[in-house]
């Protein structure tokens, strides 16, 4: 009796270390660094600012950090959170469907990911970046590389890229509902603290190759004119949540985080925000991060810890972070939707 061909799903994260050492820190960093949709330079110059001065400088620094948020069992938040939603996710969609889970680099990576379901013979591939705002680095790199490596597929199944939901109503929901969690009325100020990115990568998404929207990413940017910009799709998320809740004009920042390099990345910084606002008399925080479907160590440690550290030194009092989409059930369906809604 012949079975029925399975529908895959892909879903993939951007990566994270084997191990919270040093030398598996360094393996990763590198992989991911010297991929040139992140670092958009010639591949000379990559390789030295890489290998020779971002990576030995950042690797030690990073292991700490990762051995202070890691689990023994589960290994690192990222990593616990994308399995849940893999396991989750099958769960939901049933036989029908295979979910596979891949991080963009290191384990479990999408080469072997790729050869499970290309040896599953499927009727429908549907491939999920795990980011919800569209940036070259990220969701178009995840792209690049299950395109590159389905080129030497025999067959074709019917194929779905989900390259953006940042207007999803299901998971603005969610973010919406973990924010409830927190007593909205305690606080003086709401930051949106999305992951940054070098200014120079908006141009190339810009069909006017402008560097910025004059308007902050307003609507008519995220509609019409440039519709993968992943400024504008940060703050079509912004709007969605804040509309959602209710949150008045003038008591939301939007900023961003992590920058990396001497280049200039869009602005303004989260650090700097938050000096502000400290500045300016608030004392209490709360912050979202959007840009992240998992915990991981930017939400865990760069804003739970440094930026809250950062902001009670220029004089602020608390800083409570809305918790990211992680295993909650309503983010599943949310996923689940965008499988059956994109043609599977
Ligand atoms: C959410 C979307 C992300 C975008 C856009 C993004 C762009 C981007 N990132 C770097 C450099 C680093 N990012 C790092 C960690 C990291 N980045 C994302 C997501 C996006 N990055 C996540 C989810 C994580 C966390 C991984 C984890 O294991 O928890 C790091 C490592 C930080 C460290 O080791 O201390 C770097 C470095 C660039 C250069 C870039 C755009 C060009
Ligand atoms: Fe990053
Ligand atoms: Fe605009």
């Amino acid at each position: 009796m012949s079975k029925k061909a399975k529908k895959g799903v892909l879903l993939v994260q951007l990566g994270t270390p084997n191990a919270p050492t040093t030398g598996e820190v360094r393996k990763y960093l590198t992989e991911f660094l010297m991929d040139p949709r992140v670092m958009d330079i010639p591949y000379i110059s990559r390789s030295l600012l890489v290998k020779g001065i971002i990576v030995p400088r950042r690797a030690p620094r990073s292991a700490d950090t990762y051995s202070t948020i890691w689990c023994e069992k589960t290994g690192s938040p990222l990593m616990r959170y994308s399995l849940d939603q893999q396991k989750m996710l099958q769960a939901d969609l049933g036989e029908e469907y295979h979910v596979e889970l891949a991080m963009r680099y290191q384990e479990p990576s999408i080469p072997k990911a790729m050869k499970n379901l290309e040896g599953m013979f499927l009727e429908s591939l549907t491939v999920i970046p795990l980011f919800p705002q569209y940036a070259s680095a990220t969701t178009g790199s995840v792209i690049d590389r299950v395109m590159e490596l389905m080129r030497s597929w025999q067959y074709f199944p019917k194929l779905n890229f989900v390259s953006s939901y940042c207007e999803d109503p299901l998971m603005v929901e969610v973010i919406s509902d973990h924010a409830r969690y927190h007593d909205l009325q305690r606080f003086d100020h709401f930051l949106f603290s999305y992951h940054g990115l070098p200014v120079r990568q908006l141009a190339k998404i810009d069909p006017k190759k402008e560097l910025s929207c004059p308007d902050f990413g307003c609507e008519s940017c995220k509609k019409e004119t440039k519709p993968f910009c992943y400024l504008s799709q940060c703050y079509a998320t912004t709007r969605a949540v804040v509309a959602k809740l209710g949150i008045p004009e003038g008591k939301y920042t939007v900023c961003f985080q992590s920058r990396l390099g001497k280049t200039p990345w869009i602005q303004p910084y989260t650090s700097d925000s938050l000096h502000e606002l400290a500045k300016s008399g608030k004392k209490r925080i709360l912050v979202f991060s959007p840009a992240f479907v998992a915990d991981c160590i930017e939400t865990l440690d760069e804003i739970k810890v440094e930026y809250a550290k950062e902001f009670k030194e220029s004089g602020g009092q608390e800083v409570e972070m809305v918790e990211s989409l992680n295993n909650n059930p309503k983010w599943i369906t949310a996923l689940k939707k965008m499988v059956l809604e994109n043609g599977n």
